[in-house]
């Protein structure tokens, strides 16, 4: 079954035109969708809304064009709270008690009503879906139990959390309880699980909601300029509902998520706090958007891992019932966003999910086991259980009381009787013992009449019988074993400790490790979405500026080393200009033409300035000499700043094209005063010395004169250098 995507357009707000309204929901039958207030009769005009399932928007480049996209069902601005839950979610509350886990999710940009959906106001007409469904619920659990007249039983427990800048936090935590680096994540059987989470019993509707106020008034909530109250975190609610029949008790989940929108920056004017928020929202959702492009192309590998919301919703990857909702605005300031929005949304529609319905599990004792009998009819003698002594109690007795309790015995060594002796679970499998063994063995033997040596040995031990002795020898030879056995258990469980130790922290290392890759794909996937953004804007410089930046991150990727290429060619055509050039450098008649081009080349770079800043800052750093060169011969511009006209190096940039960024950064390198250099970005005390040294193993005269250079010298790498400049203010 695929992932059921319903859409949901939000009614203007005050401050919204009516005239600029460009998403138009819409019927898929050739009649024209009606309004409530087209048809008399209400009912007849919610059914048929029912059937739209058209969303209609322009081509933002080309109004005459429009997009449709079509989704399992649409609700235009007019639609309740009610008409949404009665047709969306109230159908999947039986499948919850019948064994299938629900997760229902809201998606959208900031402001289009995901929360309103999900929590609703506090009113009993605008409560959204989630106190909707613990009421329902609640409404099953009750004639669940009244119709088995007390068989069964439910029991409702709660848990809910928050991802906040990809960090999970109990929101029934007070905040001031949060530990910074928040919740950690596991892999239990599949599932994703949130080590450390509180679970709550709510035993009716009344205690679930004010459990939920509590918590909700510790979500992290702010006022942006898009939204008075946005949520700047993803929300996720999870229920769990454990029904109990006898010995059956099965479980099952339903988790509502409220996902934080996402956010085009340059509309929110967020400070620096929200941005950092903003992109960590923006970030997830867009590693979100790969999962599901990389789960509709049917890929190997998806991206779950690169964030956490990604990771605890593994859309595609639970079983159940998925529904996504999507909340939309309907008018043109949010175009670009909304397109980007229903492209997310259809693409997930083709999400294929497992309806696995989740096993019933049985408590109480283990049901005995049924043998088959053998062909003669004969019943076989039961296995022996195949205990370790590592597992077993041991029972040390006091001879004394066992003295008492054991019956005498009437045979020696190989007796009948022993076999009768009846065992607890708990008993010292007799098999470890040599003697028993011995004895096993006999109880398939017939028995003997004690021998003649045997009685004289009784003789020889004056009044003690020889049984007796033998009892005593087998009872030493028991302690002797049983108190090896406990020094062998207690060494082999040191030795566990030690080995889970190590594991562990093995494991812990390993964690680190990957954390630490994952945050820095997640970095370069940042400067990817920003580069995107800027590239859909048709903001070009910006863009490249971006993906350049992600490049480190991913240094063999073609993919993006073409969009670069691409952008650069874009940016700087080279038409006519190289030909000139050549020609020019040949000494042709049309040489006359290059002072001309030369001149306006020029120009262009002080108009470009913002890309050459680029160019230079670009120039180092293994990963580019490919693209460089081909920029090198693709850029007149830089051609013709060089003194012989030949592309020397890459290092040849003189001077006078450097910004004043970075020469400022090359003097303070140059200046060799390690006080000076400690106090550039991402340099401390050590690495200045470092640098120093390594100027002064130069000689006196050399210089750095670029950042190429600077970048090669011992200890300084391309982030080094990048991380210098970034902190350069001019
Ligand atoms: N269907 C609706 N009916 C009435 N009001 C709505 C509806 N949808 C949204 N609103 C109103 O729009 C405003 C923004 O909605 P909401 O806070 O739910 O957006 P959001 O998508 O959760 O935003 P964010 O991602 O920033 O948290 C609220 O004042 C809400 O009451």
């Amino acid at each position: 079954m695929s992932v059921r995507v319903v859409a949901r357009v939000r009614p203007l707000w005050k401050s919204e035109r009516e005239l600029d309204i460009i998403v138009r929901p819409g019927s898929a039958s050739t009649e024209p969708a009606r309004t409530k207030k087209d048809s008399p009769d209400g009912k007849a005009a919610a059914a048929l809304k029912d059937r739209d399932t058209l969303i209609r928007i322009p081509n933002p480049k080309n109004e005459g064009e429009q997009y449709t996209f079509q989704f399992n069902a649409v609700y235009g601005g007019d639609s309740t709270q009610q008409d949404l839950f009665d047709a969306e979610v109230a159908p999947t509350v039986k499948h919850l008690f019948n064994g299938f886990d629900v997760t229902i999710f809201a998606y959208g940009v900031t402001g289009t009503g995901k929360t309103h959906t999900m929590r609703g106001g506090k009113s009993l007409q605008d409560r959204g879906v989630i106190p909707r469904l613990l009421s329902a619920i609640y409404r099953r659990s009750r004639k669940i139990e009244k119709d088995s007249q007390g068989a069964s039983n439910v029991e409702v427990l709660m848990s809910y959390y928050e991802i906040y800048n990809d960090k999970v936090y109990d929101l029934f935590e007070p905040l001031e309880k949060r530990t910074p680096a928040g919740l950690p994540l596991r892999d239990n059987g599949g599932k994703t699980v949130v080590v450390g989470l509180t679970e709550r019993p709510c035993a009716n509707l009344k205690d679930f909601e004010s459990l939920y106020d509590q918590a909700n008034a510790n979500r992290s909530t702010s006022a942006t300029k898009l939204n008075a109250h946005s949520s700047r975190s993803h929300a996720i609610l999870c229920v769990k509902i454990v029904t109990t029949t006898g010995e059956k008790t099965r479980v099952t989940m339903a988790s509502a998520i409220d996902l934080a929108g996402s956010e085009d920056n340059r509309r929110t004017e967020n400070g620096k706090e929200r941005m950092v928020e903003s992109a960590s929202i923006n970030k997830s959702l867009f590693v979100l958007a790969q999962c599901v492009e990389a789960i509709s192309k049917k890929q190997s590998r998806i991206p779950y891992r690169e964030s956490k919301m990604t990771r605890i919703l593994s859309l595609g990857q639970n079983n159940g019932l998925t529904l996504m909702i999507l909340n939309l605005a309907s008018v043109r300031s949010y175009h670009l966003d909304t397109i980007s929005s229903l492209n997310f949304a259809n693409r997930t529609k083709k999400i294929e999910i497992r309806e696995i319905e989740n096993e019933p599990m049985f408590k109480g004792p283990a049901r005995p086991l049924t043998r088959a009998s053998t062909t003669g009819g004969a019943l076989r003698q039961p296995l022996r259980p195949l205990t370790s002594s590592v597992n077993v109690k041991v029972n040390v007795e006091n001879p004394s009381t066992s003295d008492e309790k054991k019956p005498a015995k009437a045979f020696f060594v190989y007796s009948d009787k022993q076999s009768l002796k009846s065992h607890t679970p708990f008993d010292r499998p007799r098999r470890s013992s040599p003697l028993k063994r011995n004895s096993d063995v006999s109880t398939r033997l017939p028995s003997k009449i004690p021998r003649e040596s045997d009685r004289s040995a009784s003789k020889a031990h004056g009044d003690i019988p020889a049984d007796r002795i033998e009892e005593m020898v087998e009872r030493k030879v028991e302690q002797i074993l049983a108190a090896r056995a406990m020094d062998d258990s207690s060494k082999q469980q040191a030795q566990m400790e030690h080995m889970n130790e190590e594991v562990q922290r093995r494991l812990e290392l390993l964690e680190r490790k990957i954390e630490g890759t994952e945050d820095a794909r997640a970095e370069g996937l940042s400067y990817l979405l920003m580069a995107k953004q800027h590239h859909g804007r048709g903001e070009y410089s910006s863009a490249l500026r971006m993906y350049r930046l992600a490049l480190p991150f991913f240094p063999r990727n073609e993919k993006l080393a073409a969009k670069i290429a691409a952008l650069e060619e874009k940016l700087n055509p080279q038409p006519q200009v190289t030909a000139e050039v050549q020609v020019a450098g040949r000494g042709s008649i049309l040489s006359i033409k290059k002072p001309v081009k030369m001149a306006r080349t020029h120009a262009a770079i002080d108009e470009n300035y913002k890309i050459f800043e680029h160019e230079d800052e670009d120039d180092y750093g293994d990963s580019y000499i490919g693209l460089k060169r081909k920029r090198a011969t693709a850029t007149p511009k830089m051609a013709v700043l060089k003194d012989d006209n030949t592309f020397a190096g890459e290092n040849a940039i003189p001077d006078r094209i450097q910004s004043p960024r970075t020469s400022h950064l090359l003097s303070v390198i140059n200046s060799r005063d390690v006080g000076q250099i400690k106090l550039l970005k991402g340099v401390g005390a050590k690495k200045a010395e470092a640098i120093v040294d390594c100027l002064c193993e130069m000689g006196e005269v050399d210089q750095v004169r670029s950042l190429s250079e600077l970048g090669r010298l011992k200890g300084v790498g391309l982030k080094t250098v990048q991380n210098m400049r970034s902190g350069v203010f001019v």
